[in-house]
């Protein structure tokens, strides 16, 4: 479809919604926006707050393995969301490489399961324009385009060309990490994002959270549904992925580690739908660099000491690295699945997940713009999943540092008692606090993502029912005062902004806590 079609296209769409017309077909909200900017965040807030919506959930993703069905854990999800869990990506053909998102629309729509809406969260590096044409054509209605934003990072990125064509049409911006963004940024990106959008709604949002009805069009849902057989399941999750086009250097020959990778530059094939315009891509980078994904995949377990020492200083160090996520088998944890995530302005978090159902494994994939920087990541994770490393973790000093670690956080009021029972990871955290309203969850996710951004520590998190706890792990001698150091300022600063909102009187916060 060319421009000016799209906007005709537009328009018939937005009356069609405005005049209550569309025939009683299925509705659609569709995601767009760019890498790691809270499209799958608003997705989770959506399916959480549903209430008795029949949602299906749709997710188009770049890179070349289904990372974010792993990260998701998308059966946990659907059994802990009391769905069922139909396999969209069953027999979706990911040999036909073209076929998965119009066969995976058609099954939801074919689908006796009588879906209110489709949500559709298009990749970081899609142009939503070709996802509307194929809406169109298999019969779905789409009733609102939405963009997620990350305010933090938004001047970086607002060049690329990708980035303007995934702003073009929308209905609604989502302006998402506004706890990570200074207000003159906010100011600033609305004012920008207003002009860019041609007037559409701008939002201020902090993972996403937002009433169901700015982004689901309710209203229209409620007249079908006097007419539609009432059916007792509501969603699906689900999350469509690209074939794998492998590559194995001699450099890895060694490692137990599978990795493959994707180029978006002219002499690659094209791949699906939304990968088909190499040029919206490239516009905006340098001449000559494309978008590559490499995705590492391994089963033997990962050294956390090497990944903090190792990878993620890799990590820190590269410029074009633009996305990563997936999950984690550390040594040092082995009965947990690590969640690691890293966007915007080189924040991480990492989060400690269920136990593994199935056997353990490492799936990581980074998204960037210079192939040979990912590929030294990936080095590096080769090496701290090779079984003959050496880890440090494993000998003693390490508990040794532990033990004094544990001993200066005893000292200070804000925290809670540390524990050492998985020794030499320190297990600690801040008080959350009920009177006030802040939860251990927002405090804790606070810390470790202002201590993760600074770059020299890295602290996982630990969050399980109420409780929210940080966990790290510390090799050398002469990081032990300087993470403590590190952490304190960082807890000052977490526990001052998020205060600031609550009346300074001394209620079930100790007065350390309002330093
Ligand atoms: N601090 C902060 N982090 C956020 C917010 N929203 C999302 N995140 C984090 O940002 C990271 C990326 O979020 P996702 O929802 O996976 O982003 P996405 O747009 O789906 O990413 P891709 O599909 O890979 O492009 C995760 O670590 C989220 O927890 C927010 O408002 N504030």
């Amino acid at each position: 479809m060319q421009g000016n079609e799209m906007s005709v296209a537009f328009e018939n769409r937005v009356f069609n919604r405005r005049s209550g017309l569309g025939g009683g077909r299925m509705g659609c909200t569709l995601v767009t926006g760019f890498l790691g900017s809270g499209k799958t965040t608003l997705l989770r807030h959506l399916l959480h707050h549903r209430g008795d919506l029949r949602l299906a959930v749709l997710v188009n993703e770049f890179a070349d393995s289904d990372v974010d069905s792993l990260l998701l854990d998308s059966a946990r999800l659907n059994s802990a969301f009391n769905l069922s869990t139909v396999a969209l990506t069953q027999g979706c053909g990911f040999g036909d490489v073209n076929g998965p998102f119009r066969e995976s629309v058609h099954r939801i729509v074919d689908s006796k399961h009588n879906f209110d809406c489709l949500l559709l969260e298009t990749s970081g590096l899609a142009n939503p324009d070709k996802f509307v044409a194929e809406l169109e054509e298999v019969g779905i209605n789409l009733d609102l385009t939405v963009a997620v934003v990350d305010a933090e990072s938004i001047d970086k990125i607002i060049n690329l060309d990708i980035v303007r064509k995934q702003l073009q049409h929308v209905d609604i911006v989502l302006l998402n990490k506004c706890d990570l963004a200074s207000l003159s940024q906010i100011s600033d990106a609305e004012d920008l994002l207003e002009g860019l959008t041609g007037g559409a709604k701008v939002v201020r949002t902090q993972f996403c959270r937002v009433p169901l009805d700015l982004v689901i069009d309710c209203t229209k849902i409620e007249a079908l549904n006097v007419v539609k057989e009432v059916s007792s399941v509501p969603a699906v999750l689900s999350h469509e992925s690209l074939p794998k086009m492998a590559f194995r250097g001699d450099m890895y020959a060694n490692t137990s580690a599978t990795i493959s990778s994707i180029s978006h530059s002219d002499d690659q094939p094209e791949a699906v739908g939304d990968r088909s315009k190499s040029d919206d891509l490239q516009a905006g980078l340098p001449q000559g660099v494309s978008f590559s994904s490499v995705t590492f995949e391994c089963e033997f377990p990962l050294s956390l000491a090497l990944f903090q020492s190792k990878v993620l200083r890799s990590m820190r160090s590269t410029t074009g690295l633009l996305r990563s996520k997936g999950i984690v088998w550390f040594a040092e944890d082995r009965e947990s699945r690590f969640a690691f995530q890293w966007s915007g302005v080189k924040r991480v978090e990492c989060m400690r997940g269920q136990p593994w159902e199935s056997a353990p494994k490492t799936c990581l994939v980074f998204i960037g713009i210079h192939k040979f920087e990912l590929e030294s990541i990936i080095l590096q994770l080769s090496e701290s999943a090779d079984p003959q490393t050496k880890v440090s973790s494993e000998s003693g000093i390490c508990k040794e540092f532990a033990r004094t670690f544990a001993q200066k956080v005893a000292t200070d009021g804000r925290f809670k008692e540390p524990s050492l029972h998985k020794e030499p990871l320190v297990i600690f955290g801040l008080k959350g606090s009920p009177l006030r309203g802040i939860k251990e969850s927002h405090l804790n996710g606070a810390l470790m993502r202002v201590v993760n951004g600074k770059g020299s520590i890295f602290l996982t998190a630990t969050p399980s029912g109420e409780e929210h706890n940080l966990q790290i792990l510390l090799c050398e001698e002469s990081v032990v005062d300087d993470a403590w150091h590190e952490i304190r300022l960082a807890a000052s600063a977490v526990i001052s902004k998020l205060c600031k909102n609550f009346c300074p009187c001394r209620s079930d916060l100790t007065a350390h806590h309002v330093h």
